[in-house]
């Protein structure tokens, strides 16, 4: 029998399903290849009963296809392939992380390898996050356990958990890391339940270096799960293993999840993701065209960070929108052509922030009228609202300065500039002031 007779198949899957599903059920499979028999060695349990509910009969079907007049026999078990090399899988740079790992623990091959801290783009927004996540390279276990990163969706929290994963197995190959979806833990914990494996999911989750365990707010409501989620966080952390979470919220305000773990997540430290300020949206914008082998205009990065505000997936996806028009069109990208590719999504997004809008919530937060900060009054309690929302219409709408003006009762424009300046200089002196400002502007872009 051939040699690459997996190789065949997994080249097939490849293709057939998406890179999540390969990382996490096929390419942990180790392949022995003996007379007519395929055989397949899954690390754990769960994989095994997985690829075999899942995939065993297409496999059977691609090995029939390879050997029509006698289909090779597919045997499928837990452990690891006793002798031969392994067969690797077609894409490279699996294939490597794979021959480094160990094959019963649990495997690295869920970490996205374009997630790094070299493709992550700094800026005020999540420069402390990033920093800390650094530190958790160096100092695994040491110096934040946990760590607890929280923001509101498409920030890049995902995508610092992969680079502290990718991180952790460059420093050592070796490393057992475990990145997973909250989801994935409690579907694992549900069939361990099952399947009375429930001591061999135990020492799966603990035997780990790191975890590193995404949107744990899937958690909320989910007892069980929350419990056995408990004692693997408690026996990690005595280990002085890793742990690395995140949330779209701050732990406390987690509804449906236990107070016990609320208050132990936060033992080590809990940092925020803020939204991207512009400059920063520019360039996640120039680096993402960059790494795409786009030349992009800085004007036109500009143009869309300017006016697409509400996460980073979203600016990835209008800029995927820019660079295959521009691709399909053969026309050359520029700020005309820019605004005309994302023409529907510019219209939406006009229509979601208004300056009425931005009136109206500034107004509700600070608890004065929005006849107030269109009048002439010029308290501080009036006044400050009033420059809040004028600068939050300057960075939030494309309106101009002086549209701006005769939208807060007839003002000039050089008083609209004054108000973007002063909040400017409030938010880097007043951390209240600058919460404020994040405050509104999350709830103004969601
Ligand atoms: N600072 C950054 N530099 C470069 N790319 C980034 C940055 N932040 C986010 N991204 C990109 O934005 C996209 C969304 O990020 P990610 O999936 O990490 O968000 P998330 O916060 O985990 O969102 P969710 O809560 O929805 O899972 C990814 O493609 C990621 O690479």
């Amino acid at each position: 029998m051939s040699e690459s007779l997996w190789k065949g198949c997994l080249q097939r899957l490849e293709k057939e399903l998406p890179d999540q599903q390969l990382n996490t059920w096929i390419r942990p499979l180790q392949a022995e290849e003996q007379g007519n028999q395929l055989r397949l060695y899954a690390p754990n349990r769960f994989v095994l009963d997985w690829v075999r509910e899942h995939f065993s009969t297409r496999i059977e079907e691609l090995l029939a296809g390879q050997y029509p007049d006698s289909p090779p026999q597919l045997i499928m078990s837990i452990g690891a392939q006793p002798t031969a090399p392994r067969v690797a899988a077609s894409d490279e740079r699996e294939s490597r992380a794979r021959t480094s790992a160990p094959a019963s623990t649990p495997h690295n091959a869920n970490l996205n390898r374009d997630f790094t801290f070299d493709t992550f783009v700094e800026g005020k927004s999540n420069q402390l996050a990033r920093a800390a996540s650094l530190q958790v390279v160096d100092n695994p276990g040491q110096a934040y356990n946990p760590l607890f990163i929280y923001g509101g969706v498409g920030l890049g929290k995902t995508h610092l958990m992969h680079a502290i994963g990718n991180a952790l197995m460059n420093g050592r190959p070796d490393a057992r890391v475990l990145y997973l979806h909250s989801e994935r833990f409690v579907a694992d914990m549900i069939k361990a339940l099952q399947h009375n494996a429930i001591n061999e999911f135990k020492r799966h989750y603990r035997g780990v270096d790191a975890l590193l365990i995404d949107d744990i707010q899937f958690f909320a409501g989910k007892e069980r799960s929350q419990e056995e989620f408990f004692h693997t966080f408690n026996a990690l952390l005595e280990g002085h293993q890793q742990v690395v979470m995140s949330c779209d919220r701050y732990p406390k305000e987690i509804n449906g999840l236990e107070e016990r773990l609320k208050s132990r997540f936060g033992w080590g430290l809990t940092i925020a993701i803020d939204p991207p300020e512009l400059e920063t949206r520019v360039a996640i914008l120039l680096s993402k065209a960059d790494q795409a082998g786009i030349d992009m205009p800085p004007e036109v990065a500009f143009f869309i960070a300017k006016r697409i505000r509400s996460n980073i997936r979203e600016l990835e996806g209008a800029l995927r929108r820019v660079m295959a028009n521009a691709h399909f069109t053969g026309e050359p990208i520029t700020v005309d052509f820019a605004k005309s590719a994302l023409r529907d999504l510019l219209a939406l997004q006009d229509k979601l922030v208004t300056t009425e809008n931005i009136q109206k919530t500034v107004a509700e937060y600070y608890k004065v009228r929005v006849s107030d900060l269109l009048s002439k009054r010029r308290s501080r309690s009036i006044a400050r609202p009033r420059q809040m929302a004028m600068a939050l219409a300057k960075e939030l709408t494309s309106h101009s300065l002086p549209e701006i003006g005769d939208a807060f009762g007839g003002r000039d424009h050089t008083t609209v500039l004054h108000a973007c300046r002063k909040v400017q200089s409030l938010r880097e002196s007043d951390a209240r002031f600058d919460e404020d400002y994040h405050n509104l502007s999350r709830t103004l872009s969601s």
